[in-house]
């Protein structure tokens, strides 16, 4: 490792803020071959004060490997640092954010670590995020950097900094082939090896670990004939992470004959946005089965003959070989794929083909945002609602939003998709527009062709059990599952386990068992007789009634009993109903386990002529199996019973979609939902097909409760392991955040910086108004206690720039942390 001796502290000149970083500045540096030049740095250390632009200058050597995106070591303070480039100008003016900085105050950079790996639009998407997400710039920006490959420094033990190797780097092949010699080549008679060697070549280049694995120890024999000139030893670069071969059906992207009407509207629509160039939004609002997916695949070719490049996010759980089998039978090897079942290696090899613009189709989990792409002409986000977009961690961004921004950067289109749109998204479509650009909705009402919405049943569980009924099964899902086996055809049936997650409970004093440290419930796994904390993932063993060592905790009692219903239940209870020879394919945390569980469970229900797929969540997104004619729900009911102003909306969305696996092909489909609520508004728009009996009673409680999309939500966590100190500080964070925002209202009324500024409905409140603290539903976790703040504030109110500036007044407690969560989701 190389080690880098820790000079004297350097003062270096803090630059004024800035905003938009330009290229034409380096390019032109160097086409007059001016030797010396300044930048501006981003130092990459943790700390959320540090979101702006360091200035340096750079010395002759270095000047020609600088670039816009380039990684460097600086000195900072009294330390090292690694930095990222985000400006280069001649004078340190002529940087965005220079202009205050005297020339020879600035520090030189010591190093450049790495060249080029991200471009100045994403580096202002990156000071964007940090401003909008109140994070570090540098955490924005190691998003867009080559996975596994970003420079760290650590610092060893006699204060020497030290510069970590990369975990991950590329693979290459020693291919070997015969030269124009070697053709003519005759090996002498006791020559076998020769002999082998160049028979083994003659068909073409084959590469050493062929070699090794066909012949053992080849590689003296290489050598020789190489010095000989008889062969050559080639490397080229392995490509991790293209070969997801599926044996899906269904995973095909062939283009249908004609499109839908909906389909050619929705596609004149994106066609638009593409050429208007300015970031325009469209919302596809079609149901499902509609053919959102083909309407991707065709918006995409135009952009591609166009020589630009396409990003298409779905949510993780549908990251399933059958969607990017589509993407991959349509376009071909210019389709790369990131989910985070790839190792860290494929990774890279696939970021690396996006850089070099031999992958153009991006198809990915949220993070494929910060792909290199060099020209992008479309970004199209599947199944917009869902909250997997939302990341947990810092920065804790929405790609839909970062989209948003990335899109007007790039000058393209964004096409977000959805049978169940967002609240959000809707609201933006009805203002036709949000932070100046345009958002339009266009409908998809139909299936094509034959194909027909599913009937749906509701089976009142109450009912159910006033006349007798015990079974898991209502009497109308029983019958229609012995139907689905009579006619060989298939089924899918959600267990939400969340919520039903089996736990124990003590029979005679009433005790559940909780995680030590945190205050969470259980799960309890009947297989590995042990309970399972889902928030520290602790692990305690236990034996449960009727087993003979059952004990409850807390007052010994024997009847510590399994409450709850597990998939496993469930399973069983299945085959229990129906014929053997229905194929049963049990879904869940543990049965996909492993790097293909999901793919081949998929190829079996796929290949099975009768079958029925039982699952948690992840069955109800994406999958397209003409032969499902039958959707089940368990239990629809755990879902509208969270503790959240979102969890009707998430409800309403789930049980739409799973309604929509069925009846995708020519048979039509039938749905059946087990509900104690069946005159709930959610059940009742599922079951009618109609959004608006649950969207307008939604949509009123929210305006009424000042809950999005009617204003913005910031959640605020502090955490530590004393509870006293925690709470002081929250107050401490709350009472200070009241105090800047009536300044702020005071000094400027109704001030609204101007890059948010948009045409949303009239504000219901006149400021932001802040919530709590209060500790937070989940109270302890990891040993430690929770407290939150909840900030409720106007659409186009700037608050983070309030909360960056009052929590860096502030400034840090020892052990305890605040985390902001800007649009947060979880506010548990
Ligand atoms: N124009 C068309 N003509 C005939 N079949 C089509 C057409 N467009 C799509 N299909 C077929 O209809 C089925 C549903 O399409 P697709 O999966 O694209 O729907 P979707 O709207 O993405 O659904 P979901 O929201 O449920 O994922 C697919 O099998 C697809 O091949
Ligand atoms: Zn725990």
């Amino acid at each position: 490792m190389p080690k880098i001796s820790d000079k004297k502290p350097a003062s270096i000149s803090r630059s004024a803020s800035g905003s938009r970083s330009g290229e034409s500045a380096g390019t032109a540096r160097r086409a007059a071959g001016v030797a010396c030049a300044f930048v501006s740095v981003i130092v990459d250390i943790a700390s959320r004060a540090l979101t702006e632009p360091f200035t340096y200058a750079v010395d002759d050597a270095a000047v020609n490997e600088i670039e816009i995106g380039s990684t460097v070591l600086v000195e900072f303070g009294r330390r090292l640092a690694v930095g990222y480039v985000i400006a280069i100008a001649e004078q340190p003016q002529g940087l965005p954010d220079g202009g205050a900085v005297e020339g020879r105050s600035v520090k030189t950079i010591r190093s450049v670590l790495a060249r080029r790996s991200f471009s100045a639009i994403s580096a202002d998407i990156a000071r964007w995020m940090a401003r909008e997400y109140v994070a570090s710039t540098s955490e924005c920006l190691r998003l867009f950097l080559p996975p596994g490959r970003s420079a760290r420094l650590s610092r060893a033990a006699d204060g020497t900094y030290v510069l970590e190797q990369p975990r991950v780097s590329e693979v290459c092949d020693r291919w070997v082939s015969l030269t124009e010699r070697g053709r003519r080549f005759e090996p002498p008679a006791r020559a076998s090896r020769q002999r082998q060697l160049i028979q083994a070549l003659s068909c073409g280049p084959v590469t050493t670990r062929e070699l090794a694995a066909l012949y053992t120890s080849m590689s003296a024999t290489v050598r020789a004939l190489e010095r000989r000139g008889l062969v050559s030893v080639e490397q080229r670069r392995v490509w991790r992470g293209c070969d997801q071969e599926t044996t899906l059906s269904s995973a095909s992207g062939l283009a249908p004959e004609t499109l839908t009407g909906a389909q050619v509207a929705a596609l004149k629509a994106i066609g638009r946005a593409v050429s208007a160039g300015r970031g325009d939004v469209v919302l596809i609002d079609g149901v499902t089965g509609s053919g959102k997916t083909e309407v991707y695949l065709s918006a995409i070719e135009p952009v591609l003959e166009a020589g630009r490049s396409a990003c298409v996010l779905v949510p993780e759980i549908s990251l399933t070989a059958q969607t990017v089998g589509r993407f991959r039978s349509r376009f071909g090897a210019t389709v790369a794929v990131f989910h985070s079942r790839l190792s860290a290696g494929e990774r890279l090899d696939q970021w690396d083909r996006v850089r070099d613009g031999t992958a153009r189709v991006v198809v990915g989990a949220r993070s494929a945002l910060f792909c290199p792409f060099s020209d992008l002409g479309i970004i199209i986000i599947d199944e917009e609602h869902e909250q997997s977009y939302k990341q947990g961690s810092n920065p804790r961004y929405h790609a839909r939003e970062v989209a948003a921004a990335m899109a007007a950067r790039y000058g393209c289109a964004l096409v977000l998709g959805s049978a169940t749109p967002s609240a959000e998204s809707l609201m933006r479509c009805r203002e036709k527009g949000y932070a100046n650009r345009s958002w339009l909705r266009v409908t998809m009402p139909d299936r094509p062709g034959f194909a027909q919405l599913p009937n749906i049943t509701i089976a009142d569980l109450r009912r159910e059990f006033r006349s007798g009924g015990r079974s898991i099964f209502s009497r109308p899902l029983a019958a229609a599952l012995e139907r689905v086996a009579e006619r060989g055809e298939k089924a899918v049936l959600l267990h939400n386990r969340r919520g039903f997650a089996p736990f124990l409970m003590c029979r005679e004093c009433g005790c559940v068992p909780t995680c030590r440290h945190c205050s969470t419930a259980l799960t309890y796994h009947e297989r590995t007789h042990t309970l399972e904390c889902h928030t520290c993932s602790t692990v305690y063993r236990i034996r449960a009634y009727p087993d003979q060592n059952a004990r409850c905790p807390r007052c010994n009692s024997p009847y510590l009993a399994k409450m709850g219903l597990g998939t496993q239940q469930v399973e069983d209870a299945l085959h229990a109903l129906l014929p053997c020879d229905v194929e049963i394919i049990r879904m869940d945390a543990d049965s996909t386990r492993g790097r293909d569980g999901h793919k081949r469970l998929l190829e079996r229900f796929d290949a099975a002529r009768c079958s029925v797929l039982l699952g948690t969540q992840m069955i109800a997104k994406g999958l397209d199996f003409p032969e499902v004619t039958l959707a089940g729900v368990i239990n629809a009911d755990y879902a509208l019973k969270m503790p959240d102003f979102r969890a009707r909306e998430r409800a309403f969305d789930l049980l739409e979609q799973v309604a929509g696996r069925a009846g995708r092909g020519e048979n039509p489909g039938e749905v059946i939902i087990q509900t104690y609520l069946p005159d709930d508004p959610v059940i009742r728009a599922v079951a009618a097909h109609d959004r608006s009996i649950f969207s307008e009673h939604d949509l009123r409680v929210r305006a009424e409760a000042l809950y999005p999309p009617f204003v913005r939500l910031v959640n605020i966590v502090c955490q530590g392991r004393e509870e006293k100190s925690v709470r002081a500080c929250a107050d401490l964070v709350a009472n200070a955040l009241r105090r800047a925002i009536s300044e702020e209202s005071c000094g400027e009324p109704g001030h609204v910086p101007a890059d948010t500024t948009h045409t949303l409905s009239p504000d219901p409140m006149s400021g932001p108004i802040v919530v709590g603290p209060a500790s937070c539903v989940i109270e302890r976790a990891h040993d430690r206690f929770r407290f939150h703040i909840v900030i409720k504030c106007p659409l186009g109110y700037h608050i983070s720039r309030i909360i960056a500036a009052t929590l860096s007044r502030i400034g840090s407690r020892s052990g305890i942390s605040v985390t902001v969560d800007v649009d947060a989701y979880d506010l548990m």
